[in-house]
C-alpha cells in the first residue's frame, strides 16, 4: 500500500523568522502523526533554519527547485550540493509557476531530476494542464509529453522508490477551483497508466501521484479516497499549521 504524502510548498511566503515559527507550528502539530509523510518547503532564504527546527521530528524538507549545474555563474540559483549539505530530503521540479514564469522546459525538468537523482535526493515532479489545454482536449498528450520528458532517462529503481509526481491542473492553483474528485481520479488514473507503459505494472503500483490545487482539509478527504490518489502538494492551505494539519488528518484517517 502507497503511504500518503502531504507537502506544503511554501511558495515565495514567510521571511525567516515566519518560516522558523512555521515549522515550529507544524512538527508540533504533527508530533503523533504516523501514517502519513509530512514534508515542507520553504524559501532557499528560511530552508537552512527550517532544517535545523525540523531535525528529530517526523517532518521532511523539500527545497523548491535547483539548477542543474553543479556551480558557477548563475545568478540567483542553488545547486544540489548546496542543498544536499542543509539534509533536503526532496526537491520539487516543474512546478507549473517555474514552466509558467521561469522559462522551464520537459528537457531542464528532466536535467534538474537526473541531477537530484544522482545526488540521493527524491523528486516530486510536478505536471499539469492548463485550462486551455482541458478545454481543447489536448490534457492527455501534454501530461504524456511531461510524463515522458521528465523521466528520460530515469532507472527503475529511481522510479520506484525515489520519485513522487504531483498533477496539478494549473487552473485550480491558488483558485479555489479544485478539480472534483473524478475530474482528478480519471487524470491520475491516466498518469498510472502512464507509468505502467514506461516502467511496468509494479513501479506503476508503487509510484505515489499527489493532487495540488486549492486543496484544504474540507475538500481533502474527497480527494485521498480516491484510488490513485496518494496526497497531496499544498500552497495555501500549508501556510498555517492548522490548515495544514486538517489535511494530514483527513490522510490519516484513510
Ligand atoms: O504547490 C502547490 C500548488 O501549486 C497548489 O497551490 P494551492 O494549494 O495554493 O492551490
Amino acid at each position: 500500500m502507497r503511504q500518503y504524502i502531504i507537502a506544503g510548498n511554501w511558495k515565495m511566503n514567510k521571511t525567516v523568522s515566519e518560516s522558523v515559527q512555521l515549522a515550529s507550528d507544524i512538527v508540533a502539530a504533527v508530533k503523533d502523526v504516523k501514517k502519513t509523510e509530512v514534508v515542507i518547503a520553504p524559501t532557499y532564504l528560511a530552508a537552512a533554519k527550517v532544517a535545523d527546527v525540523i531535525k528529530g521530528s517526523n517532518v521532511k524538507l523539500a527545497i523548491q527547485d535547483i539548477h542543474w549545474k553543479d556551480q558557477g555563474a548563475f545568478t540567483g540559483k542553488v545547486s544540489v550540493d548546496m542543498v544536499k549539505e542543509i539534509g533536503a530530503d526532496y526537491i520539487i521540479i516543474g512546478h507549473s509557476e517555474q514552466r509558467q514564469y521561469f522559462h522551464e522546459t520537459d528537457e531542464t525538468v528532466n536535467l534538474k531530476v537526473k541531477k537530484t537523482l544522482a545526488a540521493g535526493i527524491k523528486v516530486i515532479i510536478c505536471i499539469g494542464e492548463t485550462l486551455e489545454q482541458r478545454e481543447t482536449g489536448v490534457l492527455k498528450e501534454v501530461l504524456g509529453l511531461q510524463i515522458k520528458g521528465a523521466l528520460a532517462g530515469v532507472s527503475a529503481e529511481d522510479a520506484d522508490k525515489n520519485v513522487v509526481l504531483a498533477y496539478e491542473p494549473v487552473w485550480a492553483i491558488g483558485t479555489g477551483k479544485t478539480a472534483t474528485d473524478e475530474q482528478a481520479e480519471e487524470v491520475h488514473a491516466y498518469i498510472r497508466s502512464l507509468i505502467k507503459e514506461i516502467y511496468g505494472e509494479k513501479i506503476a503500483e508503487d509510484m505515489r501521484i499527489q493532487y495540488g490545487g486549492s486543496m484544504k482539509g474540507a475538500n481533502a478527504a474527497g480527494l485521498l479516497a480516491q484510488k490513485d490518489i496518494d496526497g497531496g502538494l499544498i500552497g495555501g492551505a500549508g501556510l498555517k499549521a492548522d490548515t495544514f494539519k486538517a489535511i494530514i488528518d483527513a490522510a490519516e484517517a484513510k
